[in-house]
């Protein structure tokens, strides 16, 4: 795949442009704060054979060992990005990014993990996860699977659980949005949120309203509004509120968990607040989009630079980003994904005379580590080890692969970031590692920089350089009944002891 050498974003050889890693399989790094989701404390760090084998102060090792003195910086968990659309075949068009190209840009920017949502081939589960296997196949980093249901029957509903059973899929996402393409109803998604229910397997929701978003649409038309403003002006908060406040409702009526993948508005988070206030199961995950920026370039003259901010839920206006980094920072959201989809200007551009048919997605699957550290802990709104749990471990628990991954303890995999907090980074386009050409967080400045990656025991990010191997990352195969299943039967049984005791009727004769 020369591709990627002609996009010039990767360095070094063989020919596909990747520099092979040339460390060794032992690691110690040296005299770091090492930060859990629930404690820090200066330590050592010692990597062997790809798994963590010792986390203690002052290990000695041999001369056949990598050592990387990490004193002033922080030692943490890579990144976990929840929600990513590698090689995502959408709206006429492909992602920019395939699995080799975005798992780089992953690394580069701190990330070692990603879960990508399979879109199933005709409606079948099977052909789906086959497609994406392959698309996978030369990735360089661990990543798993969240599977799409598009349609229903029993063959689906078979299919789901062979994906839970046989295939390591522990999450399914519906889709209540996209009409005409992915978009499922109010039937499907119960039945659906039932299934999932009965293999423990966690149901996720694209929370818009998508037959007001079609009517949106034509009225924005139809007031010969065609430019990339009339995507946000189509599909309101309100939209977004409505629809997960229905998805709410109907998990609380089947009482299994959810899982809200990108809250961009105010509407949303609030709803989700209230449900969790009153003791249901809901996860709510912003994408650092909806965090770091806000709607005004949408209103840009020139047509490219608005239409690169075009993704649904739309980013939203100013207020929105400050009332979502507050929920993180507070709890009432979880975890921070990214929703990467990328597309590039041409593909933007099919979108020129109507905004209905501008490729919906932005990047942020490199940024997402640095601007959640600048954004939320370099001016205090979370500790440390706040930002560990948000950009790692609550999903490693959330998807049932802790503490494997989200954490540097004795037995996980060596997935290890080292952050300079003293240190800055820059975004550009010409510099990131995406093969897309725009970066909507172009010229964002900050502190906090990731200035080395550990993948599956092996640097692959020092010195500003990739150094990374197609075909070395592993899927991971997620286990159903998370944490967010325990005692879930207990509920079960409350509801049915509450119903009274059927009346005995007797029919009257007139
Ligand atoms: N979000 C977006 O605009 N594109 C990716 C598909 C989705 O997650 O809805
Ligand atoms: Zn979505
Ligand atoms: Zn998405």
């Amino acid at each position: 795949d020369n591709l990627f050498c002609d996009a010039g974003t990767v360095h070094g050889e063989p020919k596909c442009g990747i520099k092979s890693s040339s460390s060794s399989s032992k690691i110690l790094i040296k005299g770091g704060t090492v930060v859990n989701a629930h404690h820090q404390e200066i330590a050592d760090v010692y990597v062997e054979d790809g798994i963590i084998v010792a986390v203690h102060p002052n290990i000695k090792v041999g001369d056949d060992v990598t050592v990387l003195d990490a004193t002033g910086k922080y030692v943490m968990p890579g990144g976990i990005d929840p929600h990513t659309h590698l090689a995502m075949e959408f709206m006429g068009t492909e992602t920019i990014d395939n699995f080799f190209s975005g798992q780089a840009a992953a690394l580069a920017g701190g990330t070692t993990m990603h879960i990508d949502f399979i879109i199933p081939v005709d409606g079948s589960l099977t052909a789906g996860f086959e497609a994406y296997k392959k698309k996978a196949k030369n990735s360089c980093m661990d990543y798993g699977f969240h599977m799409a249901i598009t349609k229903w029957n029993e063959v689906v509903s078979e299919e789901m659980e062979v994906m839970v059973k046989e295939k390591g899929i522990n999450s399914f996402k519906f889709f209540m949005a996209y009409k005409g393409s992915f978009m499922i109803n109010d039937d499907l998604l119960l039945e659906g949120l039932k299934r999932c229910k009965s293999l423990g397997a966690l149901a996720m929701v694209h929370a818009e309203n998508g037959d007001a978003v079609f009517e949106g649409q034509k009225r924005m038309i139809e007031l010969g509004i065609t430019g990339p403003e009339g995507h946000a002006l189509s599909r309101p908060p309100l939209l977004e509120g409505e629809a997960t406040s229905r998805a709410i409702r109907l998990a609380k009526f089947v009482n299994t968990p959810l899982y809200v993948v990108h809250v961009m508005s105010i509407d949303a988070m609030e709803e989700i607040s209230k449900a969790r206030k009153s003791g249901q199961r809901v996860i709510g995950e912003p994408v650092v989009s909806g965090l770091a920026l806000d709607d005004s370039w949408l209103w840009a003259s020139d047509f490219l630079t608005a239409a690169k901010y075009v993704m649904s839920p739309p980013i939203r206006a100013s207020g929105h980003d400050k009332a979502l980094q507050a929920a993180l920072a507070t709890g009432v959201l979880q975890l921070v994904g990214t929703d990467h989809c990328t597309f590039n200007s041409t593909q933007k551009t099919y979108g020129i005379d109507d905004f209905r048919k501008i490729p919906n997605g932005v990047n942020g699957i490199e940024e997402r580590m640095h601007l959640v550290w600048d954004t939320m802990v370099e001016v205090g709104q979370i500790s440390v080890t706040d930002y560990v749990r948000i950009t790692s471990t609550e999903c490693a628990r959330i998807f049932n692969i802790y503490p494997r991954k989200g954490a540097i303890l004795v037995g996980s995999d060596a997935d290890i970031i080292i952050l300079n907090p003293n240190s800055s980074f820059e975004i550009t386009a010409t510099s990131h590692h995406s093969r897309s050409d725009t970066n909507v967080y172009e010229g964002r400045r900050g502190k906090g920089k990731v200035e080395l990656t550990i993948a599956g025991g092996r640097i692959v990010w020092e010195n500003d350089e990739l150094k990374i191997v197609p075909g070395s990352g592993k899927y991971i195969e997620m286990l159903p009944f998370s944490y967010l299943y325990d005692g879930i039967e207990k509920a079960d049984a409350k509801y049915l002891s509450s119903l009274k005791a059927p009346v005995k009727r007797f029919t009257s004769t007139a």
